[in-house]
């Protein structure tokens, strides 16, 4: 479906107008879980989710079928300082490896039952070095956010968003940092594994870029310190809360991502959660900052939609819980 805007105001204004969760079908949620074979409160977290799910669905009797997961790549100029690990001919070539099954995300995608897409955006030509100048025009923003937005399967159940984008954990501490605020460092990680000379430019680098597009609103942070890939995740994102989609977000550049739609419109993360805590220590900032308590914390740092390809499973059980289990009037179990 055609992405209902062409201009970052749109963008904001189509993010403003999006629905909120269906009452009905949380009363109806909680009243069935009210009557289930278990102590009130006993499946935790579980039960939260079930609800979470089906406000958003719209439907108190769906399960989860059709979970999409979708990869976006993009290429950052700023990587040309020497701020990551690996070379920025590794986003290619993981794209490649993507199409070919051998990464961490086809097992995973695999083992949740999602179909996986993957898209590449304009890899030969990266975003510009956000210390120099802004990352993206109003046009390639928009043009990224609009593959996002259209890249989800209209027929999904639960969408996840990935990554794959050497030099983009630097760009994801810039964004969160202009976004909330603190000193750079605090937001800035060794990504891939960095050096300690590579960690201190990404320090300078992140500083630069704060103090050079600072201030400005929150999606024009995306534009000016985001990239390709962040971009079209947070199009993405807001195009499954138009298709009444649930999401569950990523690692640190998903979040980040994410963050910038919260900023600019508070609530419009409502459908989403977060799959898990990555290693990256600045994630756990966005994800306290975004009110998220992450469902799995297994120390990954990988990306590409790991972290919330894997969390589907812990999804998947809240809601065989609670369509499948018996009433207590069904089990002949007596209440308390
Ligand atoms: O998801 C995360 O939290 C995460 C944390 C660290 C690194 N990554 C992945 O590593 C790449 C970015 O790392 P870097 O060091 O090149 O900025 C990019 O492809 C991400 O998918 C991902
Ligand atoms: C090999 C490799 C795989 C990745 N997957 C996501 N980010 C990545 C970064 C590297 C370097």
């Amino acid at each position: 479906m055609a992405a209902p805007f062409t201009t970052l105001s749109e963008f904001q204004t189509v993010l403003s107008t999006l629905a909120g969760p269906d009452a009905e079908a949380v009363a109806a949620v909680r009243a069935r879980d009210a009557q289930l074979t278990k102590p009130p409160g006993a499946l935790g977290r579980l039960e939260a989710l079930a609800e979470w799910y089906a406000s958003w669905r719209g439907d108190a009797s769906v399960r989860c079928e059709r979970p999409q997961v979708i990869v976006f790549a993009g290429n950052h100029g700023v990587v040309a300082q020497g701020v990551s690990a690996f070379p920025a001919e590794v986003t290619v070539q993981m794209v490649a490896n993507f199409h070919a099954g051998g990464a961490a995300i086809n097992q995973l995608a695999e083992l949740a039952g999602a179909q996986l897409h993957v898209h590449d955006l304009a890899l030969d030509a990266p975003v510009a070095d956000f210390t120099a100048a802004p990352a993206m025009s109003e046009a390639e923003v928009v043009s990224a956010l609009s593959a996002g937005w259209e890249a989800v399967d209209p027929e999904a159940d639960l969408v996840m968003t990935g990554e794959m984008g050497i030099g983009n954990t630097t760009s994801a501490a810039a964004l969160a940092a202009a976004l909330f605020g603190g000193e750079a460092e605090e937001w800035v990680g060794r990504g891939t594994g960095v050096d300690d000379v590579g960690l201190a430019v990404k320090r300078r680098v992140v500083s630069e870029g704060v103090a050079r597009h600072g201030g400005q609103a929150p999606l024009e942070l995306l534009r000016c310190l985001g990239g390709r890939e962040l971009a079209a995740m947070a199009g993405a994102i807001a195009s499954a809360r138009a298709r009444r989609i649930p999401v569950i977000l990523d690692g640190f550049i998903c979040c980040a991502a994410a963050a910038a739609l919260e900023k600019a419109v508070p609530g419009a993360l409502d459908h989403a959660v977060a799959g898990h805590r990555s290693a990256e220590a600045a994630h756990a900032k966005v994800l306290d900052a975004l009110g998220k308590e992450p469902l799995l914390d297994l120390g990954m740092r990988l990306g590409e939609g790991t972290g919330a390809a894997l969390a589907v499973q812990i999804l998947r059980g809240a809601l065989a819980c609670h369509h499948g289990m018996a009433t207590f009037a069904q089990a002949g179990v007596s209440e308390g």
